[in-house]
């Protein structure tokens, strides 16, 4: 149903400032598909991309940002429908949960209204109608409906997170994109609405593109893992396999697997830090950083390479 081509996201910067100007190659030629129904995870560390992909989906870039490639939703290319036709996608077939909810909810306003907004913009329900689809949201992420009478800070982080989920299931779209949506949650709370996330999709056969720094978050909720390093995609895969890329083996072996004995936290981590993308190394931008790295890495710049159901940029892979 989703359908990225090429996609590339380019900042300009400066301008604001009236400094020199400069660009930020944020995302590099990305291309994914995300069946009906599939959960797709999209991992990677701070400043790989991650969230340029995300605002893009839904053309939320700011307008430094210059956008190149295809994002096609059931066929239709999201960069080039006109406005009333985005405004029409957005809510109502795919809409998007940020990370932190606090800041996503207006503060004087009740969180029941808030709910209620995208079903009136959309004219999907109003009146009566509207407070019943409101009742029946809150109940499916787990809130009580007399919180429709609530503020936002009467709620904790946890419930604002689930009043967003509830804003993004109004218009019953087929496609959520959640950016980082637990990172901002303490581990129980965390482990709760992702709970809630994985429930609410197979229930409503909704398609998801999940986006965490946090691969064991993913792997918990997704069928799919894409790892981005750099602005690049460096492996896709299916989430119960190895990965085989040593970016994604590292960026694995940095979070513990609760409840697996067999599983080792890396003793040192990863060495160094993600280059400056304007300042990308040549041939395959892990090199500088990669454990196993041969000679021909600092030239070859690897594509991704399929085999079977995976697919991962490295020469090594596939030796
Ligand atoms: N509005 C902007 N103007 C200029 N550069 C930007 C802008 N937004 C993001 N960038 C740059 O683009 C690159 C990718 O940022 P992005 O936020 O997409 O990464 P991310 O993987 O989502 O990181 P995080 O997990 O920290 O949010 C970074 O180098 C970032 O500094």
């Amino acid at each position: 149903m989703l359908e990225l081509e090429d996609l590339s996201v380019t900042y300009r910067i400066g301008a604001e400032s009236g400094g020199s100007f400069g660009e930020v190659p944020a995302v590099r030629g990305v291309s994914l598909k995300l069946a009906a129904g599939e959960a797709l995870g999209l991992a990677g560390e701070s400043g790989s991309g991650k969230s340029s992909v995300a605002l893009t989906l839904l053309r939320l870039l700011p307008r430094s940002a210059t956008v190149g490639g295809r994002i096609l939703l059931d066929g239709e290319d999201v960069l080039t429908m006109n406005w009333g036709r985005l405004r029409a996608v957005r809510w109502s077939s795919a809409s998007i949960v940020f990370q932190g909810a606090q800041h996503g909810l207006n503060p004087v306003r009740r969180i029941g209204d808030q709910i209620a907004e995208p079903l009136l913009v959309h004219k999907l329900a109003s009146g009566a109608a509207a407070d019943t689809r409101v009742k029946e949201l809150l109940e499916q992420v787990g809130l009580p409906a007399w919180r429709a009478r609530s503020y936002p800070h009467e709620l904790s982080g946890g419930q604002r997170q689930r009043v967003m989920i509830a804003m993004a299931l109004a218009c019953s779209p087929r496609l959520i994109i959640a950016d980082e949506p637990t990172t901002a949650l303490d581990l129980m709370v965390q482990a709760q609405v992702l709970t809630l996330i994985r429930q609410l999709i197979a229930d409503h056969g909704i398609s998801l593109l999940m986006i965490s720094h946090d691969l064991s978050v993913l792997a918990d909720v997704c069928d799919r893992l894409a790892v981005m390093y750099a602005g690049r995609l460096v492996e896709v895969g299916p989430a119960g396999g190895k990965f085989e890329h040593p970016y994604s083996q590292a960026l694995a072996a940095a979070f513990p697997t609760v409840g697996d004995p067999a599983s080792r936290l890396a003793p040192r981590g990863l060495a160094g830090d993600p280059p400056d993308p304007q300042q990308l190394p040549g041939g395959c931008a892990f090199h500088p950083r990669c454990p196993v790295a041969l000679e021909t890495c600092a030239s070859t710049d690897v594509q991704l390479l399929v085999s079977g159901d995976r697919a991962a940029a490295c020469v090594l892979v596939g030796e």
